[in-house]
Parts: C-alpha cells; structure tokens; sequence
C-alpha cells in the first residue's frame, strides 16, 4: 500500500486551515509541501511563514519540496518550521553531499529530487545519504499537469540501485498522479504517491485518496 501524500498546492489558499482538517480525517499519510521560488521554477508559492502556520494544524509528516536554487540557505529554516522531509533538487545543488548531511545533521530526512530529465544513476555517488529520491513525473513549477510515462522506467532503475546498494530510501513520484497510474507505479516500486490535482479537483477528496491508498 503507497503512502499517500496530497500536494496542497492544489488546495484552496483561501481556506487552508479547512484543507488541512480534511486532511486531517483522510487516510493522507503526509502533506507534500511545495516550495517554489521563481528562478528554479516559473512559479512562486509559500515559505516558511505557511509551513509553520500550518504545522500547529496537524501532526502528519510535512514532505517539504523545494523547488529553489541554493536551498542550502534555508535548512535549519525549514526544520523551525515543521518540516520533517526536506527535499532539494539535484539540479538546484552545487553540492548535494554536504547538503543531504546537513538536512540530517538538522534532524529531518533527506530527500533529493530530479527533474525528468535528469537520469537516475548521478545519484549513485550519494545514495547511501538519501532518505527521499522524488521523481518529477512532470516539468516542476505547476500542479495539473499531464505525467510522463517514462517515469515507470525510472522507477524500475532505481529500484535496482537500492537492492544494489542496499540502502532503504523510499521512491516518490510528483506529478500528473492519478487512478490510471497509481496502481502500475506501485507495482513498479513506488512507495510514495504525490497528487494535488487529482484530490483537491475532485467532487470527494477523502475518498480520492483512499482510492489511491488502496490502488494496491
Ligand atoms: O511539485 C509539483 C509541481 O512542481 C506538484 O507537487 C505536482 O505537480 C503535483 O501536482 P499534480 O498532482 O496536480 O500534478
């Protein structure tokens, strides 16, 4: 069964405490939180000020994505706030080893995420310092977007890698996840599903997630 993880940058803004109540009474495992900064991504969200607000409504993990150059700047930020994931792009850092230390060093798992483009295997170096490998199943920047198959093939590869390695990182996928491919993501080896458009569009959030909780 996948852990859940709805991105709430599909939620309504206006009513985020509601967002995260409902959230609350769901079978969500986490809140993926999507940072952006418009220089790394065409699109600009929250920050810290959000994450902290939203961190006294719930005690489910907070799966914090930043899609932001140099995100070294903000780790400890992070942690304050109530991240218990923090996720940076490979392609946003310079140097990710001494990054993925410091999320740890800080007290929270570290994820590391890659954009389609980016192959699988430049993780290799790193791969016993990662707690987190997000796969963007889309262009990052905008939630509703249509997934990329050649995601499965990602996923497939990088789970050789962690029964070659032997480490116990989960794979997560971002992006255009729904009820055509929850199921053969699963069985590709994906531990975690992100979805913003598909819940927080739907006519009945909680039992969207379900159905992706119980794709499996
Ligand atoms: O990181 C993201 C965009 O950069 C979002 O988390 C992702 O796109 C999920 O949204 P959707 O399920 O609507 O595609």
């Amino acid at each position: 069964m996948p852990i859940v993880a709805p991105s709430l940058l599909s939620a309504d803004f206006t009513r985020l405490a509601d967002e995260a109540k409902m959230l609350n009474t769901s079978e969500a495992d986490w809140f993926h939180l999507d940072v952006m900064d418009g220089i790394f991504v065409p699109n600009l969200t929250f920050g810290m000020p959000i994450i902290s607000q939203l961190r006294k409504l719930s005690t489910k993990t907070f799966d914090v994505h930043l899609m932001i150059v140099q995100p070294e700047r903000y780790i400890e930020e992070f942690k304050k706030a109530g991240a218990d994931i923090l996720t940076v792009h490979y392609e946003a850092s310079t140097h990710l080893h001494r990054t993925l230390h410091a999320i740890r060093q800080a007290g929270m798992k570290a994820g590391v995420a890659l954009n389609p483009h980016t192959p699988v295997q430049l993780l290799e170096d790193v791969i016993e310092d990662i707690d987190l490998v997000c796969l963007m199943s889309v262009n990052p920047g905008f939630g509703g977007q249509k997934f990329i198959e050649n995601t499965y093939k990602k996923v497939l590869k990088l789970v050789d890698m962690r029964n070659d390695s032997q480490t116990n990182f989960l794979i997560e996928i971002d992006g255009g996840v729904n009820q055509l491919n929850a199921a053969k993501l699963t069985d590709a080896g994906a531990d975690v599903l992100v979805a913003g458009n598909f819940i927080f569009s739907s006519n009945n959030p909680i039992e969207t997630i379900k159905s992706l909780k119980y794709c499996r």
